[in-house]
């Protein structure tokens, strides 16, 4: 699980630079807010947002820095930099979160005879100074977990200051004065940023304490602001002359202290951290901001004539007013993020932010999706009379409307369209397929990704998504679509409208997934919490739910609120605590057994029980997927139904506690690359010859049944709801299952970290590691050797200590490799095919034997796999 951070004035200069390089920084989950998102100044919205997101690091970015305006606003600057910091020092520690603060050398008077230390004397001499002071003194009393950085003269390429102020005055006058009787030392916000970052990282890794305490962080070197304007002008060749004055010459609301400089030993000491110099810094900051204009004016030439295509008669009025209106936008980022590329039809569909643009989600593009697969779908079933697709679509914003026009165009195409009332779920789709006999289907969804996202999935006549050769002619056919092409008018003769007969045909089967009915009467009162996220689960989950024979479902009624805009949480992805922290709390009030929740397009799952300190906690993918196998085996061996000839499949990143369970109950089972189209691959090639019975991959996905080919949130929540029922028969939470689970298979813990490379030498840097990783494997992981090495590019395993080499039996390559300890550690790399990242999955076993020991057990696996992170240098 990723470490929370919450960031604060995220707007300005510090936090804007701190999200700039946030993407470095992977095991971090961030949350940026500024004054709208979340204003520091009011007390409910802090504790509402602190409770509902449950951040581990607070990092305060937001302040008042107005030095002299602050002189006549005391009272908003006493509330920004010190009664709102003691609130959210405050609550932070409320939640165990811990706060690191920024605050100010203008604490100091400025009269110091050597460099500032940490617990030097204090005695401002502005109200800013005074007010951030104040700011100081309440963080420390009000949060025992604290860190307070305190910097000096900041400059970024975010926001107004000294420096962007002396490059514009230095364009405009030909002579200028500059104090030269005060000195201190100029940062560049970024250095402070990723000190910051580097700080939480280094503590989430326990490579480093977490010391509360007030520090010192600035660039090396001293100046005055004299000396720093020279330097600005020297560096950024501007003609402009710069003479020296004296304090008394510049006369202003607040005299600046006279010294400033900080002694920074205590920061460099404690986290190992290397300061540049100012002049280094500064000289950097020039550069890449030269490199950035030289760049971007060559994009945007580019961008702006791509843009006016778009404003001519092909595309509708709206959109050409929305081109134009970025167009004529003074500041051109949302023109080139939205021209500056075509958003790529991958193996995977469409994914982006909506839109107008290229690289946007619309109707065009998603039109253009359309019209590719149908020129796709006219040659390949060329020789059938008729032509079927099945369109459905989620909760999310303008869903709606791309199915539609999808339909259209389908229908304009000649293909008849099965197209839904009204949102569901993507394991209806998938059953849909496969029930009207369609050759493909479509679902407009963008799964659990943030509101501004859609995107489009597509899916083969045996209700999986496109698998290769289809996948890559699919891509040809798309990128062959231009605007003009698109058939948009719809020919509604051939569209039929799917509702209730589809939805009770899917429960039905749904409801064929039960494998002990009879528990479930007995245990019809199970206390089941269940959130659709605002998605598409709200229409089918907890009717499936109640034709498994549950009665007691309790709601989060806020949450079932259908919306786009997800309005209670800031992602929908059901793996995160805070998207079940509702629903987690419905469960305290109630006392429920268990809290199910779907994301959107409720294809994957969330499960949450109690532990044994009666403190809800969701399971991991690994756990879900490993009590539902465990679960289906063993019913189906107590009730005489594995009669020889079942297999499950997991994927190569899965636990291998599966296939463990697998093999010793005489369950034929098979490992395939992530992504369930893969699983729904090989029902394809055993169809008729095996029976299916389950499969599931960690990335809180399961399919329970084959009578859908993709993840399966409906029968996976109904099923997963008689599995607490069946615990709860024997007397046991789930909780207690897993933990005999373990206790009978074996101990795994498993954990996954991904490596963020970002642009071409971010592609070439990740290539590298594998290459490495390839030709120079570890020879010991974690204490124990390395036995075994699995190329899946090569389809090789060698075993290391007897040379010995066998051939991986998979139908096609992937760029992942897998290592194997004596000890049964198995890591598994992979560089992401659609983000600049390189994924690690770790899998450590562990010596358990009782249960009292579980926590112990974990921790150690937790420390190994750091150990072993460490050892990668991850
Ligand atoms: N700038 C400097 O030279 C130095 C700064 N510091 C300290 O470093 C820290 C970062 O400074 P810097 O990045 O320059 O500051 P900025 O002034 O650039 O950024 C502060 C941010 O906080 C936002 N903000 C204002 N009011 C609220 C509110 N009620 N709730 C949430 N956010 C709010 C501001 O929004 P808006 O702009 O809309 O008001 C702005 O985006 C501060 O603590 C500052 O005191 C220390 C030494 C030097
Ligand atoms: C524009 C200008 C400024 N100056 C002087 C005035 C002042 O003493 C000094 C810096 O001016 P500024 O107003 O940019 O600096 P100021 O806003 O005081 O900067 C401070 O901001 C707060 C938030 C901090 O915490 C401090 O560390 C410090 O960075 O430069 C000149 O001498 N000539 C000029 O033409």
């Amino acid at each position: 699980m990723k470490t929370k951070v919450l960031v604060t004035g995220a707007k300005g200069q510090l936090g804007s630079e701190i999200q700039k390089i946030s993407g470095s920084f992977p095991e971090i989950d961030f949350y940026f807010t500024d004054v709208e998102e979340l204003d520091i100044t009011d007390p409910w919205k802090v504790a509402d947002y602190l409770i509902l997101n449950k951040p581990q690091f607070l990092v305060n970015c937001a302040a008042y820095t107005a030095v002299d305006k602050a002189e006549t606003d005391l009272e908003t600057a006493t509330l920004l930099n010190a009664t709102a910091v003691g609130i959210l020092a405050e609550q932070a520690a409320d939640i165990g979160c811990k706060i690191i603060h920024v605050s100010t050398d203008y604490v100091f008077n400025g009269r110091g005879p050597r460099p500032y230390r940490e617990d030097d004397r204090v005695d401002p001499r502005s109200v800013y100074g005074s007010t951030k002071l104040e700011g100081e003194v309440l963080c420390m009393k009000n949060n025992p977990e604290y860190m307070i950085i305190r910097t000096s003269w900041l400059y970024s390429a975010f926001g107004t200051n000294f420096v962007k102020t002396m490059v514009r005055l230095g364009g405009e006058k030909t002579e200028l004065g500059v104090i030269a009787d005060q000195i201190g030392s100029p940062t560049n916000a970024a250095d402070l940023a990723d000190a910051i970052l580097t700080i939480i990282s280094s503590v989430i890794s326990a490579e480093k304490q977490f010391v509360p305490g007030i520090y010192h962080y600035s660039n090396e070197g001293v100046a005055s602001w004299y000396d720093f304007t020279k330097a600005i002008f020297d560096i950024a060749k501007i003609n402009c002359l710069v003479k020296p004055i004296a304090s008394e010459d510049y006369p202003s609301p607040v005299q600046r202290p006279a010294y400033s400089v900080m002694n920074k030993s205590k920061i460099k000491l404690n986290f190992g951290l290397q300061i540049p110099h100012w002049r280094d810094s500064l000289t950097e900051y020039f550069q890449k901001r030269n490199n950035d204009m030289a760049t971007n004016q060559e994009v945007l030439e580019n961008v702006k004539l791509r843009a006016a295509e778009w404003l001519t008669d092909v595309y509708d009025e709206a959109t050409k007013a929305e081109v134009r209106r970025m167009l004529s936008n003074e500041d051109p980022t949302e023109l080139i993020d939205s021209f500056y590329r075509d958003l790529e039809f991958g193996t995977g569909g469409l994914r982006g932010i909506m839109g107008a643009g290229i690289n946007r989600m619309n109707i065009y593009t998603v039109g253009a999706a359309t019209q590719g697969l149908s020129n796709y779908l006219k040659k390949e079933f060329a020789g059938l009379p008729e032509i079927k697709v099945a369109i459905c679509y989620d909760c999310r914003n303008n869903s709606r409307l791309f199915s539609e026009t999808s339909a259209d165009i389908f229908s304009a195409n000649g293909i008849k369209v099965f197209l839904f009332e009204d949102l569901r779920p993507t394991p209806e789709l998938s059953f849909a397929i496969r029930e009207l006999g369609c050759q493909s289907g479509i679902i407009l969804t963008a799964s659990h990704n943030p509101k501004e996202y859609n995107g489009y999935k597509a899916y083969w006549d045996d209700g999986s998504q496109i698998v290769s050769p289809h996948d890559e002619n699919i891509i040809d056919e798309v990128l062959k679509v231009k605007a003009i092409d698109i058939k948009f008018k719809g020919d509604k003769s051939l569209i039929t409208i799917l509702g209730a007969d589809m939805d009770n045909l899917f429960l039905e089967k749904v409801k064929s997934v039960s494998i002990s009915p009879e528990v479930v009467q007995r245990q019809k009162d199970l206390k089941i919490v269940y959130t659709p996220i605002h998605g598409t689960g709200v229409r089918m989950i907890p009717a499936a739910l109640r034709a498994f024979g549950f009665a007691n479902i309790i709601n989060v009624p806020e949450q079932d609120v259908v919306s786009g805009d997800f309005p209670t949480v800031v992602s929908p992805n059901p793996e995160e605590t805070a998207a079940l922290s509702m629903a987690i709390a419905k469960a305290v009030e109630v006392d429920a057994d268990v809290v199910l929740a779907s994301d959107p397009d409720a294809d994957r799952i969330g499960v949450a029980v109690k532990n044994d300190k009666g403190e809800f906690v969701i399971l991991n993918g690994n756990q879900t997927a490993l009590v539902f196998i465990f679960y289906i085996i063993s019913k189906r061996r107590e009730s005489n139904k594995l009669l020889g000839n079942e297999f499950i499949v997991k994927t190569i990143v899965t636990t291998e506690l599966i296939a463990k369970i697998a093999e010793r109950n005489n369950v034929d089972f098979y490992d395939v690359f992530t992504g369930f189209k893969y699983i729904a691959e090989v029902i394809r090639d055993l169809e008729g010859k095996k029976v299916y019975i389950g499969g599931g991959e960690e990335s809180f996905g399961f399919m329970p049944a084959d009578f859908v080919r993709d993840k399966d949130a409906v029968s996976s929540c109904a099923l997963m709801a008689e599995i607490v029922a069946w615990a709860k028969d024997q007397g046991k939470s789930l909780y207690e299952m897993l933990l005999d689970i373990y206790l009978k298979y074996g101990y795994s813990r498993e954990k996954m970290k991904y490596v963020v490379r970002k642009g071409k030498t971010g592609a070439e840097e990740i290539q590298q590691m594998m290459v490495n990783f390839r030709t120079n494997p570890p020879k010991e992981l974690g204490g124990s050797k390395l036995k075994i090495v699995k190329d899946y590019e090569t389809l090789i395993a060698k075993n290391l200590l007897s040379r010995e080499e066998t051939k991986i039996d998979q139908k096609t390559t992937s760029n992942v490799l897998q290592f194997f300890t004596e000890d049964g550690t198995k890591i598994s790399v992979r560089p992401s095919g659609t983000e600049p990242k390189i994924k690690f999955y770790f899998e450590v076993a562990g010596e358990f034997t009782k249960r009292a020991d579980y926590d112990t057990v974990e921790k150690l696996a937790d420390e190994k796999i750091e150990a072993i992170m460490q050892e990668l240098d991850l």
